[in-house]
């Protein structure tokens, strides 16, 4: 059983000011009833916690059964503040929102002692304390009287050799006081050093000895009646029955019991705890949602770029190339035939010509098409006919390009004006106002096609216009060569869209990189969001923090019980964020008329997720808890 020697302990708190302690001697036989006195702010509460190892004196010797406790590091202290003392504050310190019992086990957590066996030696002590039946009740519902009798139940069931108490019945009124004081006259009675403070000269009565703090020094160490016999301070041989070791093992906390402490704080707390676990959903929500619309979006995009865009195929020679064996008639038909084609057209440009609007005007030189006008619908172009014109290119007839009429200063085609083209007068019959396959259609004039001559001449170049259905323009570009010219296909130049499969590809990389970089946005938003109010959580619950380190939680314990707590709701939250992104998912697909395409491997991604948004937002918390010292976090 301990017997704690001081010898001239110095402590101070500000290195200007005088210390508060200032050489206090004092030993304490094991079963000793004793009672801290003196004027406020002398230091009372500060001998307490260096009595409790609360608290690390400055300088002097401390000695608890001839070990010296200024040498020992600190988990050690924080296993021998376990094996050997029990803890009552003023303001009673317990986990107000949950069970009682929770409070009275709360030693024995940390000391790994089976939940079952907790929860039995919980009851017994409740007992003890006459609140058998309250132990399922929310401590904060319980009087004050009450509490200060759970904060006594959770010494006894620690069993510690010492309780040391602070002001325990400066919270309550004198009949309760009384009650309180007959507990700790109990525990003194079964073998406990009690050691107290108290301004109460009622409580200080029922003590054995008082020991008097003046100018931070002992002054006095004087002896009273005990209620029961006489008992001198000094007497080691002080008849008492024995103590039991505490239960369990120091400082040992079971990973299951750290998971339904955690789980049990975060239920405590329930507004606050949904508060944490719809930010970490959000943030999972969106992650969810941006990762399934990745999916649908994708295979969206690709697909109407398949329909639309990557159906056009263009081959085109320069006259004279032909093989003389291939067959100049019917290219257009032939094309036409060729499985996925669409539509198909042969413009030939020549190497340019003059035209003139009137004869006093200057001459221009342009490229010169021949054509039809179903060849340059394959070409996408546009024309503005004259009004009352059929849409067919006659004999005699030209097309002018948009920009080159503005050249020839014609406004309008309607008045069917007469241009000079190579010398030969035409009716213009329309314009072609735009033209994006063939760029130069809009600075040319279009004359209709003459035969199979100018397939030959050395000066034009042909141009194959193809439209392909959807996806078969790769098949497509890879037949047109040989059904131009079967003898000598490498005389023609195919131009197709780039390879469909390299191109999704790309488009899907784009529409990936862009939806990453908004999921990692919003994880980072949530884990600043719940970083945040866990760090303000650790600040509202210092005081409970400090209790679990006064009981026997090592740092690394309040840093576990914060990650685990913060992973529960991340793991929650990544659940709830996981329903609402497949609803977003979905209510985006259906607005959209796309097909809402799943990728399991979301579930894993939602719920790691939050679990990683829950550990990193943790984590700053964690750090914070894990450095509260229980002196400092149980002053008031
Ligand atoms: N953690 C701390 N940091 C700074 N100053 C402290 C700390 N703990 C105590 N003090 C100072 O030390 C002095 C003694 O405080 P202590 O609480 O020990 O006195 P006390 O005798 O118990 O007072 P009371 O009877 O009013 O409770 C006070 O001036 C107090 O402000």
């Amino acid at each position: 059983m301990p017997t704690l020697i001081l010898k001239r302990i110095r402590r101070s708190f500000v290195p200007t000011e005088e210390p508060v302690l200032k050489g206090v001697d004092l030993t304490l036989p094991q079963g000793s009833f004793v009672v801290i006195e003196g004027p406020s702010g002398e230091g009372k509460s500060t001998l307490l916690n260096v009595i409790g190892l609360l608290d690390s004196p400055d300088s002097g010797s401390y000695s608890i059964d001839d070990r010296e406790v200024t040498e020992l590091a600190a988990t050690e202290l924080t296993a021998l503040r376990s094996d050997t003392f029990g803890f009552i504050f003023q303001s009673f310190h317990l986990l107000d929102r949950r069970p009682v019992t929770d409070s009275v086990e709360l030693g024995l957590l940390y000391r790994g002692v089976p939940s079952r066996e907790r929860r039995r030696l919980a009851v017994v002590a409740l007992d003890k304390v006459g609140l058998r039946d309250r132990g399922g009740q929310r401590s904060s519902t319980l009087s004050g009287g009450e509490r200060q009798r759970v904060a006594i139940a959770r010494a006894l069931a620690s069993d510690t050799p010492v309780v040391v108490a602070d002001e325990p019945t400066g919270n309550l009124d004198s009949a309760n006081s009384r009650r309180v004081v007959e507990c700790l006259a109990d525990l003194n009675r079964a073998g406990r050093t009690v050691i107290l403070v108290t301004h109460s000269p009622e409580v200080a009565a029922v003590t054995e000895a008082r020991v008097t703090l003046r100018n931070g020094t002992q002054v006095d160490e004087t002896r009273s009646r005990a209620p029961g016999a006489e008992i001198p301070l000094s007497n080691v041989d002080v008849v008492t029955p024995p103590v039991g070791a505490p239960p369990g093992r120091a400082s040992r906390l079971r990973f299951l019991d750290l998971l339904r402490d955690s789980v049990s704080s975060v239920r405590s707390r329930p507004g606050r705890s949904v508060a944490l676990i719809l930010a970490v959903a959000v943030g999972v929500a969106l992650a969810v949602s941006t990762l399934g619309l990745s999916e649908s979006a994708r295979s969206q995009v690709t697909d109407t770029f398949d329909a639309h865009a990557n159906r056009y195929v263009t081959a085109s020679w320069a006259g004279g190339t032909l093989s003389s064996a291939a067959p100049r008639n019917n290219i257009t038909s032939r094309l036409r035939g060729l499985a996925g084609v669409e539509s198909a057209g042969v413009l030939i440009e020549n190497g340019g010509t003059y035209v003139r609007a009137a004869p006093a005007r200057p001459s221009l030189q342009v490229p010169e098409f021949h054509g039809t006008p179903s060849a340059l619908a394959v070409a996408g172009t546009t024309i503005a006919w004259a009004t009352g014109h059929h849409g067919k290119l006659g004999a005699g007839q030209a097309l002018i390009g948009r920009s080159l009429a503005k050249q020839l200063a014609l406004s309008s085609v309607d008045t069917r004006p007469v241009v000079t083209i190579s010398g030969q007068d035409r009716t213009v019959v329309g314009i072609v106002s735009s033209s994006p396959r063939l760029a130069e259609l809009v600075g040319a004039v279009v004359v209709p096609i003459h035969g199979t001559r100018m397939f030959d001449e050395e000066s034009a170049q042909v141009h194959a216009l193809l439209v392909t259905t959807a996806g078969a323009a790769q098949q497509v570009a890879r037949q047109v060569a040989v059904a131009i010219d079967p003898y000598l296909p490498d005389g023609i130049h195919v131009d197709a869209p780039p390879d469909p499969s390299s191109l999704r590809a790309d488009i899907e990389s784009d529409v990936q990189i862009t939806l990453w970089a908004f999921t990692v946005l919003a994880l980072l938003g949530s884990v600043a969001g719940l970083a945040n109010s866990m760090v303000l959580s650790v600040i509202e619950r210092r005081h409970e923090f400090g209790l679990r380190r006064a009981v026997g939680a090592r740092p690394i314990h309040i840093s576990g019980l914060v990650m685990v707590e913060s992973g529960v709701m991340g793991v929650v939250g990544g659940v709830i964020g996981l329903g609402l992104g497949l609803a977003a998912v979905i209510g985006v697909t259906i607005a959209r008329q796309w097909i809402p395409v799943f990728d399991l491997r979301l579930a894993p991604v939602a719920i790691g997720g939050g679990i990683l948004v829950g550990a990193a937002g943790g984590l700053l918390a964690a750090a914070r808890a894990s450095r509260i010292l229980p002196h400092d976090a149980l002053r008031h």
